[in-house]
């Protein structure tokens, strides 16, 4: 059981006063984007299991490589439930191997719903920046969430996966969701945004991460150091008539991040990144959610095209990376 699952780029993030729990209200519009994670979920508790059957499958003929990608352990849950879990596509090897795995998280807490003890392997095919600001690890939750419930028979409805979907993460819904939406509360609480048409994008990749929550307490640092009341979040009007109007140009002066500051003060080389991109020609460009990923709005593929290969010879990022948006949010893929 696949499930394909998009990365997202915030077009509005607007960031209201720390509540008590600790998080913020927005007004976050997010964005779903071409860049996929693939979550495959079988029935077998470890790669060695899951090598043994493809071989099985295949007469004892090895035909593929079936040493996993990654050392794999067990985490076993209180209902009885047993999930491992194996990586590729993560050179640094930032993705936890362990119960700390978001999707993992997101099957031992549907694995909790079955009423009988369950098991599964997941195999995670990442191609969304770790710790990047896209939402990469919300995403493989999400699809955790929609390969374990078909894997394991579930069937459940579309508000029950969207409730455990906010407990594991504010931007797991999304996931779920895709398209172009705008999130409030958390950014949990979802409502779809009219668009028309597509949009094309490049996405300038970082070396190494940025944590979500440093980067929300130096925005808040630097609000308290500015001494200035903390506005409530509304959605912008000009950039819900840019989308509904499939108005680039509008659209890409009306892109706004505020967490951009708190992002550009932990990691200043982003500062250059952004400026490049807009002196190639980029009609907005913003640093993706919490970063350090920067997004660069383009006028058509031919121009993204372009524009990526503009900022490879830049040298400003790690790699450039092409995609459009919006598109579905996690599906399964037809086997
Ligand atoms: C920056 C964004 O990616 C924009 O979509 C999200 O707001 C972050 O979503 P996320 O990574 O799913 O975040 P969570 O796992 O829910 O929270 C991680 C940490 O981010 C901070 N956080 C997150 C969401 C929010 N509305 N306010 C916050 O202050 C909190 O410090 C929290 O402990
Ligand atoms: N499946 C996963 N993929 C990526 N990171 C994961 C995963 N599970 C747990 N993590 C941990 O979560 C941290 C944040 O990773 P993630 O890629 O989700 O960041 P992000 O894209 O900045 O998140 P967001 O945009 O939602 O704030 C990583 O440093 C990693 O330790």
């Amino acid at each position: 059981m696949t499930v394909r699952v998009p990365a997202k780029v915030n077009l509005q993030l607007s960031v209201g006063p720390r509540r008590d729990d600790g998080y913020h209200d927005l007004v976050n519009v997010f964005h779903a984007v071409s860049l996929f994670d693939e979550v495959t979920a079988t029935d077998v508790t470890t790669p060695a299991e899951d090598a043994m059957a493809a071989v099985a499958a295949d007469d004892g003929t090895v035909t593929g490589e079936t040493t996993p990608p990654s050392a794999a352990t067990g985490t076993a849950t209180p209902s009885g439930a047993m999930i491992t879990v194996s990586v590729e596509g993560d050179p640094a090897g930032q993705v936890p191997l362990d119960g700390e795995n978001l999707a993992v998280k997101a099957a031992v807490a549907l694995a909790a719903r079955a009423g009988r003890p369950v098991r599964a392997h997941l195999a995670i095919r990442k191609a969304i920046p770790v710790a990047g600001g896209m939402a990469g690890g919300s995403a493989d939750a999400a699809a955790a969430l929609i390969a374990c419930d078909e894997l394991w028979a579930l069937r459940l409805d579309r508000r029950e996966l969207m409730d455990i979907a906010a407990d594991l993460g504010s931007d797991v819904p999304f996931a779920l969701f895709g398209g172009t939406a705008v999130g409030t509360g958390r950014g949990e609480k979802l409502a779809p945004v009219p668009v028309t048409g597509e949009f094309h994008w490049v996405f300038a990749l970082a070396e190494g991460g940025l944590s979500t929550a440093k980067v929300y307490g130096e925005c808040d640092r630097l609000r308290e150091a500015a001494g200035e009341p903390v506005a409530w979040p509304r959605a912008d009007d000009a950039l819900m008539a840019a989308l509904a109007a499939g108005d680039v140009k509008a659209l890409g002066a009306a892109l706004v991040n505020d967490l951009q500051p708190a992002a550009l003060a932990l990691c200043d080389p982003l500062a250059r990144t952004l400026a490049a991109g807009r002196d190639s020609g980029a009609l907005g460009a913003l640093v993706s959610g919490s970063g350090p990923t920067c997004a660069f709005l383009a006028e058509s593929e031919a121009h993204a095209a372009g524009l990526a290969t503009a900022l490879r010879a830049a040298g400003v990022c790690r790699e450039a990376v092409t995609a459009r948006g919006p598109v579905p949010g996690a599906v399964i893929v037809p086997a």
